[in-house]
């Protein structure tokens, strides 16, 4: 991003709005009594500050319930009027947006099924042309930063300034305990890239599974998240889609109470002081450690230059192989995890192996980045 989004934060346009923010509600509206009651229910627990429900409903594959479609947003109205909660929902086209807008949602969401596409985004953003709405815009469905940013920047573009990002993990080929893999470094670089821009999280998409819900929102607030998106039904296991992520207000209600609520800063100076002196603690070993890399990579150098003359190749698969099981099992003794110390040391080899190709082929430094 070259230049700061000017956006207006989540306070300014939901006043109502707590730390973190608080979004639930139905995955799909299935009926009108459904959603009153489930609004009803939600803001006697007085923690949940907007209501969602999905009207259009994209599925991975055609003949599962689509959504109730434009009748759905009279049910999102008798809610709100019921509840007074504000009503949001998920649009992915013009007509969604339009629909939408007449029916007075108070704030839109687009899914992760559209961000990536940027023609959808612009025909969303388009319809949204000067139009003061708040919009929330979902990570795409692969981990593409970019294309997250794009997606706000379009928006923003058309004049909309009331925008936040949910995170709701990425798909995965390979299926772990989680429904989407959150990638926690993307919303991070996220966050560092745009500061100004304030994040959601999902745990319902991320989870996938009522039971680690806690676990993800916890981990979300802990990484200084602005707010949750959880998913909740008046029956669970009655919904028509969703059905192991969802929970009931009720639950919803003990799981918000169980969540520890961290700030950023400690609150008190003495408490300041001795995180500064472990941070202290921290910046001499990782000038140790930078010391160590750049020794290390110097003798690459010397390995690359030695291998150049004797004509030996760069890549030792049995030396490299001795070198990964010796330090996983030093790592292993000293309770380093055994998916940092792979990831750590399979960096350090690559670099070792660019170094030697830059020595051995006499390529300058930016060829050295271009074969990378
Ligand atoms: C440095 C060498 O070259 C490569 C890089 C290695 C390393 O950085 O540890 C190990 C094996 C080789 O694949 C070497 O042959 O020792």
């Amino acid at each position: 991003m070259s230049h700061p989004l000017a956006l207006r934060p989540i306070s300014s346009w939901l006043p109502t709005a707590g730390r973190p923010l608080i979004i639930s509600g139905p995955c799909s509206a299935e009926n009108e009594n459904q959603m009153v009651q489930t609004a009803q229910q939600l803001a006697a627990t007085g923690r949940v500050h907007l209501l969602r429900a999905g009207i259009w409903k994209p599925r991975t594959r055609p003949g599962q319930f689509e959504g109730a479609g434009q009748i759905g947003l009279e049910w999102l109205q008798s809610a709100r009027q019921a509840s007074g909660l504000p009503i949001c929902t998920e649009v992915a086209t013009a007509a969604h947006v339009e629909a939408c807008l007449h029916a007075g949602v108070d704030v839109l969401w687009i899914g992760a099924r559209t961000t990536v596409n940027p023609f959808s985004v612009q025909e969303i953003a388009d319809a949204l042309q000067g139009v003061d709405i708040p919009v929330l815009v979902k990570n795409p469905v692969n981990p593409d930063l970019e294309l997250w940013i794009g997606a706000l920047e379009r928006l923003h573009k058309a004049g909309l300034y009331k925008l936040a990002a949910i995170h709701r993990g990425f798909s995965s080929f390979e299926k772990g305990p989680l429904r989407n893999a959150p990638m926690w470094d993307l919303p991070i670089e996220l966050k560092t890239r745009v500061p100004e821009l304030q994040i959601i999280c999902d745990p319902s998409h991320i989870a996938g599974h009522r039971e680690l819900l806690s676990f993800i929102a916890q981990k979300a607030l802990d990484l200084d998240m602005d707010g949750l998106m959880i998913e909740s039904h008046l029956c669970p296991d009655l919904a028509l889609s969703d059905v192991r992520q969802q929970i009931s207000p009720a639950t919803l209600a003990r799981l918000l109470e169980g969540l520890e609520i961290r700030t950023p800063s400690p609150a008190s100076e003495q408490l300041k002081d001795s995180l500064s002196q472990l941070r202290d603690q921290i910046d001499l070993l990782d000038d140790d450690i930078m010391q160590k890399l750049a020794a290390r990579m110097k003798i690459s150098e010397k390995i690359g230059q030695y291998k150049k003359e004797n004509k030996v190749t760069i890549l030792q698969v049995s030396r490299w192989e001795e070198i990964m099981h010796s330090r996983l099992a030093m790592a292993g003794a000293m309770g380093l995890s055994r998916g940092f110390t792979e990831s750590f040391l399979k960096l350090v080899h690559q670099e070792s192996i660019e170094v030697q190709n830059w020595i051995m082929n006499e390529l300058a430094p930016q060829a050295v980045v271009m074969k990378k």
